[in-house]
């Protein structure tokens, strides 16, 4: 099961999770609670090693604005949340990051469709920590996709029975408030979710 931990901010909790065997780890670079600035992302990036991939977050810019913040910060993935067109993608091509589509259940669903290498299906209100109806997308993504929204270490196993995810991505389930993460919730949803697996 391929873990991503979302949303972090502060030093301590990048080596959290690189410690309890995070896949990804991602920084918020869009409007949120979580948001960090390209040059903190960097700071934080530079704390990773390299098997565990850094992923830019973003919602709504443009590809330009996109292309610069993940220069400065050098993250190797770029996630789109939302409804970005094909053609974002297509412009970030030559990037030379993986790209990364987040969108909800009512997308096309297909991953690759957008060009993208990885897809996550996530609920309507991203980084809202909302659990949705998880088993109603079973068996319709294809490809490497993760499931979000709502997840936590208490409620992981039961989402991924119920949907079948090729991996998990949680934010708000590893806060004690939003944009706060907490340590012992990171490992403890890595932990739980490659109990899940
Ligand atoms: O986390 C945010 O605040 C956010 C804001 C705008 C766009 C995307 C955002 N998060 C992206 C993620 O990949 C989250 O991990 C995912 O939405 C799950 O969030 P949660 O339900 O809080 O676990």
């Amino acid at each position: 099961m391929y873990v991503k931990i979302c949303g972090l901010s502060e030093p301590e909790h990048v080596a959290t999770a690189v410690e309890a065997g995070a896949d990804a780890i991602g920084f918020v670079m869009t409007r949120s609670p979580r948001r960090v600035t390209p040059e903190r992302a960097a700071e934080l990036a530079a704390l990773v090693p390299e098997h565990v991939l850094t992923v830019g977050v973003f919602r709504g810019e443009d590809p330009e604005t996109v292309r610069a913040a993940a220069l400065v910060s050098g993250v190797r993935a770029v996630q789109l949340h939302g409804k970005h067109p094909h053609g974002d993608f297509t412009a970030l091509k030559d990037l030379g990051r993986s790209l990364v589509r987040a969108v909800d259940a009512a997308a096309d669903l297909r991953c690759g469709a957008f060009d993208e290498d990885l897809l996550i299906v996530d609920a309507p209100h991203a980084g809202s920590g909302q659990p949705w109806d998880w088993a109603a997308v079973r068996g319709r993504p294809s490809g490497r996709w993760m499931l979000a929204g709502g997840l936590d270490p208490a409620n992981v196993a039961e989402a991924v029975a119920a949907a079948a995810p090729w991996g998990v991505d949680v934010s708000s389930g590893v806060e004690t408030a939003p944009g706060v993460k907490d340590s012992a919730l990171i490992t403890a949803f890595l932990t739980a979710a490659r109990r899940a697996a």
